[in-house]
């Protein structure tokens, strides 16, 4: 290893994982090519963030964990966002096996990226947001997500939706074009105006929140990136997949650089 990236490699980013239902046994998992791309293009080490019970949502332990790690990830999921568990993520004390409805809510989750959204931001941590990621900054914050994109409008449900017909891989292509706004957190990112990105979901935001600058745009209009307004550092939420194509894709490469990058600035302004 160079000594560059050994350097790099000494921030430790926090990633979000999700909580699995099989045979009534809870388990945590998350896809390995976001740990991947955070090892090879970003250059930092990792951690798997646990996903939270209604009664161990405490935000002293959570802050606890965040003031250990220089970074947080926060992932993509197929499962939508239960907005009330995010906003308040103690709230819902039902029974564990209603907690987690496979494939549509992931409330263990949603708490899990409301306490730690909340440490990061508190203590002004570098933050990418991945798709569910990206959403969830957004209903953190205040705002509102179309419930389905298809409803809103049947091209926009196709322009953004998987392609369940398609091998894996390939319905991680690049599947429009977005518009990048020349004068946000962004722009010296990726460097251009107009760039072409995969897309992989079926909600989007509605109201972006107060908090948030829209940084990128799809043809339809739909948010693709934001960033937290007065951020110390880089805090920023794209809708689409820069992990998966992230060794051949250049705007991937430069996003998950920069994100490294942040994490080894603020992890030596902890260490001094
Ligand atoms: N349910 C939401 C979130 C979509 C999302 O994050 N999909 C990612 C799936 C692939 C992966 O986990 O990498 C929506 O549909 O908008």
């Amino acid at each position: 290893m160079r000594l560059q990236q050994l350097e790099r490699a000494q921030a430790v980013v926090a990633v979000t994982s999700n909580r699995l239902l099989v045979d009534d046994v809870h388990r945590d998992w998350l896809r390995r090519k976001y740990v991947q791309a955070l090892h090879h293009h970003a250059g930092v080490s990792c951690i798997i963030l646990p996903t939270i019970d209604a009664k161990d949502a405490s935000e002293e332990v959570a802050m606890a964990i965040m003031r250990r790690v220089d970074g947080l990830m926060l992932t993509g999921d197929e499962s939508n966002i239960d907005p009330t568990v995010l906003t308040a993520p103690a709230s819902f004390t039902d029974a564990d096996e209603q907690d987690v409805e496979p494939g549509i809510l992931d409330r263990p989750r949603d708490r899990l990226s409301a306490m730690s959204i909340q440490s990061a931001i508190a203590l002004g941590m570098p933050i990418l947001g991945i798709c569910r990621g990206l959403q969830e900054l957004n209903v953190y914050f205040g705002g509102t997500l179309r419930p389905s994109l298809a409803a809103w409008r049947p091209e926009s449900g196709i322009m953004h939706a998987e392609k369940p017909d398609r091998p894996r891989d390939r319905q991680y292509d690049a599947a429009h074009s977005v518009s990048v706004s020349s004068d946000g957190a962004l722009f010296p990112i990726a460097r251009t105006i107009e760039a072409q990105v995969n897309s992989l979901h079926n909600q989007g935001i509605e109201a972006l929140a107060p908090a948030l600058r829209r940084e990128a745009w799809a043809p339809d209009g739909l948010v693709e990136a934001v960033s937290v307004i007065g951020a110390p550092t880089l805090q920023i939420g794209v809708q689409w997949h820069p992990e998966w194509h992230v060794s051949t894709d250049l705007l991937s490469k430069q996003l998950f650089k920069a994100f490294g990058e942040a994490c080894l600035g603020y992890c030596r302004t902890k260490t001094g």
